[in-house]
């Protein structure tokens, strides 16, 4: 009784304290404890979700949708290089729009109740008002830029191997290392990132293993929602417009039509592989990203209708990596890019979402990313390379690219 009593004050305060408090009182006792924490947002929606993992374990997970308990995924672009794919519990759960902190009926009560007692005295006392927010920090060892003629060198072979058919498509990325302001605040930044690019999945996840990694994503991988229906697109094609640009006058050239139109076969090539054919295809339309816009083609299955409850995980196994982020065919771009590129993508090009997080999983390819370092954030960006691409032209996008974050961090 007594604990449901203190229970109850804690949910009381929780009402009157601000969003911002919460998250930051919420990360803070969590870095404390070893936590893991996930906070995200989904296109579209104004409710801000955040998850906690109280386990002070790292959970090293198949991506199984189906056998997966409520929680979030983070997995990286090479699953068999150092990085693995770990999974954030729900332990406890809270949204914006309830502004509620809820336990999981999993944990033991009396378990919970020992570890959360500093929780509500935290709460109570205000005793973060004015310290800045914590997160992980996980040790990189990416200390240098990728600089612009590594970059454009990077392309030219890349232009050239495309023209001895060794592959049709690869995307090569670069890093971008950039000092983090001494009053750098995370939940500042993934507020304003909720608020510049409403049609993103804005994510924060925290890691004692694998350190911050914060992003802002147009593009979805996966997902499946409460009726079952699931849903992947293609994006790829990307170019620069203005902030009242009316997206039906936008034209495409050739070249990132036909880059698009890639990654929509190899989609519909992975439906041939598992013989679905009752999927519906919407686009390609030009979508906003920002201050960008791509080439967007809709995939849309019943899984109840076609009795394929698994399609979720099946897909996320053949689609990952696409050939939005690797190239076409896999394997060989895949090879291009472990000999090339020089640093580690880890989470880059990887994916990550909520899963069966009110019965909806939703999976996002994991660009316009950073990872935290101490006092500085590697930032991440590809281009996808044809045999008709201009070496200068794909480094100028992964500039432009990079603004997403860096006009944030700038701001
Ligand atoms: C690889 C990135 O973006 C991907 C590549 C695109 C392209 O080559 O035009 C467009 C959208 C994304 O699928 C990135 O943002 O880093």
């Amino acid at each position: 009784m007594e604990h449901l009593q203190e229970w109850r004050t804690f949910q009381e305060n929780l009402i009157g304290a601000s969003e911002r408090y919460i998250f930051k009182t919420l990360f803070n006792f969590s870095v404390e404890h070893d936590w893991a924490i996930a906070l995200w947002r989904l296109p579209h929606q104004t409710e801000k979700h955040l998850i906690i993992d109280s386990s002070q374990t790292t959970k090293v997970v198949k991506a199984d949708l189906e056998e997966l308990p409520e929680g979030f995924i983070i997995a990286p672009f090479d699953g068999s290089g150092a990085n693995q794919t770990i999974f954030i519990n729900n332990d406890l759960y809270f949204s914006s729009k309830e502004k509620k902190l809820s336990i999981s009926p999993a944990l033991k009560w009396d378990e919970s109740k020992i570890q959360l007692e500093g929780l509500f005295e935290k709460f109570s006392n205000g005793m973060v008002k004015n310290k800045g927010t914590s997160f992980y920090t996980a040790s990189s060892d990416e200390t240098q830029s990728t600089s612009k003629d590594q970059y454009i060198e990077m392309v030219r072979k890349a232009v050239g191997e495309i023209a001895e058919n060794k592959f049709e498509k690869v995307v090569p990325s670069k890093i971008k290392l950039v000092p983090l302001d001494q009053n750098f605040e995370i939940i500042e930044i993934f507020e304003k990132l909720c608020e510049a690019y409403p049609n993103a999945f804005i994510s924060i996840v925290s890691h004692p293993e694998i350190g911050t990694w914060v992003g802002a994503t147009p593009e979805k991988l996966i997902s499946i929602d409460k009726n079952k229906m699931f849903q992947t697109i293609s994006l790829a094609g990307t170019q620069k417009i203005d902030k009242d640009t009316d997206l039906r006058e936008v034209a495409w050239k050739q070249k990132e039509i036909e880059e698009q139109a890639m990654v929509s076969r190899y989609i519909i090539n992975c439906f041939k592989k598992i013989r679905l054919r009752e999927f519906t295809e919407k686009g390609p339309r030009t979508a906003r990203a920002g201050a960008l816009a791509h080439l967007q083609t809709e995939f849309n299955v019943d899984t109840e209708a076609t009795n394929f409850t698994q399609l979720g995980t099946v897909m996320l196994d053949l689609l990952h990596p696409t050939s939005a982020v690797c190239g076409m065919p896999k394997e060989p771009a895949n090879a291009f890019l472990l000999k090339n590129e020089v640093h580690q993508r880890a989470y880059f090009s990887g994916y990550l979402g909520p899963v069966n997080v009110l019965e909806e999983s939703r999976i996002f390819v994991n660009i316009r990313c950073m990872q935290l370092l101490s006092d500085s954030a590697v930032l991440y960006s590809g281009a996808g390379v044809t045999e008709n691409s201009d070496p200068e032209h794909e480094w100028e996008e992964t500039e432009i690219k990079c603004e997403t974050i860096l006009r944030i961090l700038k701001e």
